[in-house]
């Protein structure tokens, strides 16, 4: 059995990358909001276009304290935020949801995305991916450098210099690689089940795009810094 250790770079670099996922949470937190009260589905989709907004936001400052990314081309900075800003944001969604909450208030929380106003179809995919990363019990360094894994995925659209971008993954895939054996002795396939969770997101993604479609003809209202990350208007 290999011997396991983070060394003094990577234990750095994951101080690094954890502390900006801390800094940067999302300011109100809309799972005490939810539970509080029971909001129309015109409520509900201004909340969520305001907490998509700002998380954007929280996920650029983020993004630009993974060690390296600044030093990426400009315009692949760009392209791996918008490649990954809906990703980035089911992948918040999950871990808000996921959170440890007092008994029931989790059925409570489900019970009010159900009924936010999102169209059906879109559910089950949604909230079997919510159970999945729930499942895992992920600690928060697992958390955001998976996150930043999702960043910095080499074969975004209009990427160009996947290569630069790739070498900046595997320092990361290398950190989560070995806190997954540190952290989950007894798993052995754990970090296989956390990579996997990053194609369900992907696929969840794409949904998005579909389900936007279906938003804009009921003709809603998106904020400039959400058409252009979501392509829409
Ligand atoms: O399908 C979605 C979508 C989004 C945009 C376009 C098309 C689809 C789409 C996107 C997020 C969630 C979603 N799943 C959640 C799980 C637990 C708690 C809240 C959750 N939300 C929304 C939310 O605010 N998420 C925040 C979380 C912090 C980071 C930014 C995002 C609310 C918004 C109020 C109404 C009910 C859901 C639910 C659904």
């Amino acid at each position: 059995k290999e011997k396991v250790e983070i060394n003094r770079e990577q234990r750095a670099l994951m101080k690094a990358i954890v502390d900006a996922y801390n800094r940067h949470q999302i300011p109100q937190d809309v799972a005490k909001k939810l539970l509080q009260d029971q909001y129309s589905p015109e409520e509900n989709f201004l909340l969520l276009t305001e907490m998509a907004t700002s998380q954007v936001q929280v996920l650029v400052e983020f993004t630009k304290n993974i060690p390296g990314f600044l030093s990426l081309d400009r315009e692949d900075q760009i392209a791996l935020l918008k490649g990954s800003a809906v990703e980035a944001m089911f992948l918040r969604s999950a871990q808000v949801f996921s959170r440890k909450m007092p008994t029931g208030h989790t059925d409570v929380l489900e019970e009010r995305v159900r009924k936010s106003g999102i169209p059906d179809e879109f559910m089950t995919p949604m909230f079997n991916f919510y159970k999945s990363i729930g499942e895992l019990h992920m600690v928060q360094e697992e958390q955001a450098i998976l996150t930043a894994i999702t960043i910095l995925t080499p074969d975004r659209p209009y990427v160009k210099d996947p290569q630069a971008v790739e070498r900046l993954q595997e320092t990361m895939l290398d950190v989560l690689r070995k806190l997954c054996v540190l952290q989950h002795p007894q798993e052995q396939q754990y970090f296989a089940r956390l990579l996997g969770r990053l194609t369900e997101l992907r696929t969840l993604s794409h949904y998005h795009s579909e389900m936007l479609a279906s938003w804009r003809m009921n003709d809603h209202k998106f904020t400039p810094l959400l058409c252009e990350i979501w392509d829409v208007q």
